[in-house]
């Protein structure tokens, strides 16, 4: 599902980074896993697609992600790709229900209610969907963040360090949460972390050990 060889990529002034290659059958879990700085947060851009291969190559579903251009880069990922970013960006102006809206609406498409009420009852957050950002404590942000990166049933899940501010319990509740999803969904999934807590979770997971960077490479 995911087939990277070789892959690298500079950002201007920044180190050059290079991946190991890895080969994730679909609906396999990867772990990307490297200190601050090592290069995760790339690596998940350049599997979304929002950043172009500088080395190598990387495919996803049978797809050169570095092949495709512009427009058909972007209508590829809204189809094939959902993002648990680390930062969650939800439009504070809008309710749940309308965030979620909003997600069919910024692809140009039909927003369909019926698979929003599903993803509000399948995260037990649909007491929540009147409520503004601002009104949900993190882990509830980080469902309504989660439930708009499946709306489209994706085939991969990309999540970037998901459990960082969070104690053991809520750091369980959600893997536990992404690993269902993602298999309620068939979505094959890629956490970039460096919490420890996750790689005891998903142990047995593929896992990605990215180098550390010097400051001076
Ligand atoms: N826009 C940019 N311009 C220049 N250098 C960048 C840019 N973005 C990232 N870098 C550099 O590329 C390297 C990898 O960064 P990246 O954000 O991918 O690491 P990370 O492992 O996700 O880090 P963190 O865990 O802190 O989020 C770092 O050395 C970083 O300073």
């Amino acid at each position: 599902m995911i087939r990277t060889r070789a892959l690298g990529f500079s950002h201007p002034g920044g180190p050059r980074l290079r991946f190991a290659d890895v080969d994730v059958a679909a609906g396999g879990t990867l772990l990307l896993r490297g200190a601050s700085g090592s290069g995760k947060s790339t690596w998940l851009a350049l599997a979304a697609g929002l950043l172009t291969p500088g080395e190598g190559t990387i495919e996803v579903a049978g797809q050169s992600v570095g092949a495709l251009r512009g427009a058909a880069r972007d209508a590829w990922r809204g189809a094939t790709v959902g993002v648990l970013p680390q930062r969650l960006h939800l439009s504070a102006d809008l309710s749940v229900a309308d965030n979620l809206a909003l997600a069919y609406r910024a692809a140009g498409l039909p927003v369909d209610r019926r698979a929003i009420d599903e993803l509000l009852v399948a995260l037990d957050i649909e007491t929540l969907r009147e409520r503004r950002p601002s009104a949900l404590s993190g882990g509830q942000a980080q469902r309504v963040a989660l439930a708009r990166a499946l709306l489209r049933r994706p085939a991969l899940l990309l999540a970037d360090e998901p459990t960082a501010s969070l104690d053991d319990a809520a750091c369980a509740q959600a893997l536990a949460l992404l690993r269902e999803t993602a298999q309620r969904v068939g979505a094959t999934l890629v956490i970039a972390t460096h919490d420890a807590r996750a790689l005891a979770m998903f142990h047995g997971a593929a896992v990605l050990a990215l180098e550390p960077v010097g400051v001076s490479a």
